[in-house]
C-alpha cells in the first residue's frame, strides 16, 4: 500500500508539474505565465504527508505519518550545549597568543554590527590594542523592527531575530570569560554611541564597514553624531581622558569577506561584471590573511551598573516562532565554531560536498555556515584556514575546494554591492532592464504561503517560513518560478526572503535575485529551472517536500 501511495503521489507531482510545463508553453513561450490556469486544472491530493522519500536505487516510497505525533524537528549543529562550549573553547585557545601587545591608552568603543564574533574580529582587536579599555555595544535598532522598502513585509522575521538574540547572548558570554561584556542597548545607534563616547571619554568607535545605503546611512550618522561632540566631563570611576577633544569613528572591513577588499587586484569600480573572471582573478592574484589571534584577556571592561540583558524576542517588539518541523540552526559564535568542527571533522562531510551540496534533505547536504557568516558569528577566513587544515590532514579533493570556490561567491556579490550601489534593489537591477512585471497579490501569496499546487515550490516555501532557511537549489527553483513562471516583480520574492531568510544579507540575497530575474550585471547567470526538469533530473535520493496534512498538494 506504502509503495502503491507513493507511486501515486511521484506520479501527482510529475504529471501536475508536466501539465504546468505544457501549458506555459502553450501560452506563453517565452513570456512568464500566469499559473492561475494551470492551478484550477490540479487535482488536489489530501495525504497527510510530511515527508516524500524518493530513492533512486529502490521504488519511490511515500513515508507517511502525522505531524503532530512525529518529532521532526533537529538542531544544527547536532551538539549539545557542552559539547558545543568545549569545541567553541578548543578553538579559542588554538587562536589565542599570549604576545600580542596592548599600547594605547584610554577607552575605545566597539560597535558590533555583523561581526558578532569573538575569533577574527579586526575592529576589536584594534579597539583593544589601541586603549587601556574597551566598551564593547550592541545597539538594537528599532529599524529592525520596521518594513521593507517596497512592500512593507516585517523588516526581521521572529525566527532571524531569535537567531540574533542567540548570537548576543553567545557573544556576552564570550566576552565575559576574557574579562569584558556587551553593553545592550535598545535604539538607534546614531542616538546611543555618540552620548557613549561623550560619556566615557572614548577616542575611537571602532566598528565594521558595511556596503549597502541602509547601513552606510547609520554610519553616516554615527560619524557625524561623533563629530558635533564637546568631551568636556566624564564620570568620575571612568578613566579619565580630559585630554581628548573629539572621538573619531574607524571604520574597518574586519574579515566580512575572504578576500580581503584591500587585496584585490583591481578597484571595486572596475570589478569583474562576470563571476568567473573575478573568481580567477582573484585566486591568481590574490592571498587571503591570516585569521587576527584573540588577546588572552580582552579586560578590563569599564565601570558600568548596567550592561543591559540580551532581550527577549517580545521586547522586540515580535511574536516568538518555534521551530516545531525541519531544522533549527542554533545562533551565535560558539554554535558556528561547532558547526565547522561537526561538518568538517566530527562528520567528514567536507569530502563529500560537491556530490551533495545541491540536496534539500536534512542538515548535511551542505555546510549551512550562511547564518552565521551573515551575523558574523563566523569568519570566512577562518573558514579557509579549516579547509586548509582538512586537506593537510585528511584530504584534499574537488570538495575541499568547492566551499571556497562557493565562498568566492559571497565574496563577488558584497564587492558587487560596492560597484553598483542602491542598482542592486531596483527593478532593472544593475543593468537597467526594463521589463513589466506583475504585482499580482493572489498569485505572489499562494507563492509566499506554499499554496501554488506545485509540491516543489510548496515545499520549499514551508521550509522557509517554518525553519529561515532553504537549500541554494530550492532559492534558485522558487526564484525561478516566481519570476519566470509568474512573472511577478522578482522585488516582492527578494523581500519577503529579507523577512524570513535566517542568513538574509543585502548583497548575497539581492544579487541573488537580481541573477535569477535576469538584471543582474552577469546575464549569462540568467537560468530558467524549469519544475519537471528539476523533479527528475535533480536525481535526488531523498526528496524532502514539506508538506502538513491541512495542505491540498
Ligand atoms: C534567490 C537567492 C537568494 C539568496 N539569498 C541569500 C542570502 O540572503 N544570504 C546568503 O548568505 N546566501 C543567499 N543565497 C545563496 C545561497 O543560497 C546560500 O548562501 C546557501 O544556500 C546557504 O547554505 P549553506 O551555508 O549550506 O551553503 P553551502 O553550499 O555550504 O556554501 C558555503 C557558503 O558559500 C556561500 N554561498 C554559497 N552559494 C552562494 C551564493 N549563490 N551566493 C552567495 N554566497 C553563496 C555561503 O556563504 C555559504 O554559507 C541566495 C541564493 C538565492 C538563489
Ligand atoms: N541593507 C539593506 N537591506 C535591504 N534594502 C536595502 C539595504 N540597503 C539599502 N537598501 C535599499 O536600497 C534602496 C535605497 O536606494 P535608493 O535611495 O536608490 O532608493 P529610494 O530613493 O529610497 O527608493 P526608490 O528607488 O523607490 O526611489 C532602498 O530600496 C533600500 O531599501
Amino acid at each position: 500500500l506504502k509503495r502503491a501511495t507513493g507511486f501515486v503521489l511521484c506520479m501527482a507531482i510529475l504529471s501536475s508539474s508536466f501539465t504546468f510545463f505544457l501549458l506555459r508553453k502553450l501560452l506563453h513561450p517565452s513570456k512568464p505565465t500566469s499559473i492561475i490556469a494551470s492551478r484550477t486544472n490540479q487535482t488536489h491530493y489530501n495525504f497527510p504527508v510530511s515527508v516524500l522519500i524518493m530513492n533512486s536505487s529502490s521504488s519511490t516510497q511515500l513515508r507517511s505519518y502525522s505531524p503532530s505525533t512525529s518529532n521532526t524537528t533537529y538542531q544544527v549543529p547536532g551538539l549539545d550545549t557542552d559539547e558545543i562550549d568545549r569545541i567553541a573553547d578548543q578553538t579559542f585557545e588554538r587562536y589565542a597568543s599570549k604576545t600580542m601587545n596592548r599600547n594605547g591608552t584610554g577607552i575605545a568603543i566597539v560597535w558590533f554590527r555583523n561581526d558578532l564574533r569573538v575569533l577574527d574580529n579586526e575592529v576589536l582587536y584594534k579597539a583593544w590594542a589601541s586603549s587601556e579599555a574597551v566598551l564593547p555595544v550592541y545597539c538594537l535598532d528599532p529599524r529592525l523592527s520596521g518594513t521593507t522598502h517596497y512592500f512593507g513585509f516585517p523588516k526581521t522575521g521572529a525566527l532571524r531575530a531569535q537567531f540574533l538574540i542567540d548570537c548576543l547572548a553567545d557573544l556576552k558570554k564570550n566576552l565575559i570569560k576574557r574579562g569584558l561584556n556587551l553593553l545592550i542597548k535598545y535604539g538607534k545607534p546614531e542616538e546611543i554611541i555618540p552620548p557613549l563616547a561623550k560619556q566615557f571619554g572614548a577616542h575611537t568607535v571602532f566598528a565594521q564597514k558595511e556596503t549597502c545605503s541602509e547601513e552606510v546611512n547609520v554610519e553616516r550618522l554615527v560619524g557625524k553624531g561623533l563629530q558635533g561632540l564637546e568631551l568636556l566631563s566624564f564620570p568620575g570611576e571612568c578613566i579619565s581622558h580630559n585630554s581628548l577633544k573629539n572621538c573619531k569613528l574607524q571604520l574597518i572591513w574586519s574579515s566580512c569577506t575572504m578576500y580581503h577588499v584591500d587585496d584585490l587586484p583591481f578597484n571595486t569600480s572596475s570589478l569583474p561584471d562576470v563571476y568567473t573572471q573575478f573568481r580567477k582573478s582573484v585566486e591568481a592574484n590574490c592571498g587571503i590573511q591570516s585569521c587576527i589571534p584573540i588577546p588572552m584577556f580582552l579586560g578590563p571592561p569599564v565601570s558600568l551598573d548596567d550592561w543591559g540583558c540580551v532581550p527577549s524576542i517580545n521586547q522586540l517588539g515580535l511574536l516568538p516562532q518555534k521551530v516545531t518541523k525541519g531544522m533549527r540552526l542554533v545562533g551565535g559564535e560558539s554554535a558556528a565554531l561547532s558547526r565547522v568542527h561537526e561538518y568538517f571533522w566530527k562528520k567528514d562531510l567536507l569530502r563529500i560536498y560537491k556530490e551533495t551540496r545541491n540536496g534539500m534533505l536534512g542538515s548535511d547536504y551542505s555546510t549551512k555556515f550562511s547564518p552565521w557568516l551573515a551575523s558574523g558569528s563566523l569568519s570566512p577566513r577562518f573558514i579557509y584556514e579549516e579547509v586548509k587544515r582538512y586537506e593537510r590532514e585528511r584530504l584534499a579533493n574537488n570538495s575541499t575546494y568547492w566551499v571556497l570556490f562557493e565562498l568566492i561567491w559571497r565574496d563577488y556579490f558584497k564587492f558587487i554591492s560596492i560597484k553598483y550601489g542602491n542598482s542592486i534593489f531596483h527593478l532593472g537591477g544593475p543593468r537597467k532592464v526594463e521589463q513589466r512585471w506583475s504585482q499580482d497579490q493572489k498569485l505572489f501569496e499562494s507563492w509566499r504561503d506554499g499554496c501554488t499546487g506545485y509540491p516543489l515550490i510548496d515545499a520549499n516555501m514551508k521550509e522557509l517560513s517554518t525553519t529561515g532557511f532553504m537549500s541554494n537549489r530550492g532559492r534558485q527553483i522558487v526564484c525561478s518560478f516566481l519570476v519566470r513562471d509568474m512573472g511577478i516583480d522578482w522585488r516582492m520574492g527578494a523581500e519577503w526572503f529579507e523577512t524570513c531568510l535566517l542568513d538574509y544579507d543585502p548583497c548575497s540575497n539581492y544579487g541573488n535575485w537580481t541573477y535569477g530575474a535576469g538584471v543582474g550585471n552577469d546575464p549569462r547567470e540568467d537560468r530558467y529551472f524549469g519544475i519537471p526538469k528539476q523533479v527528475s533530473a535533480l536525481k535526488i535520493t531523498r526528496l524532502k517536500l514539506y508538506l502538513t496534512t491541512t495542505t491540498p498538494l
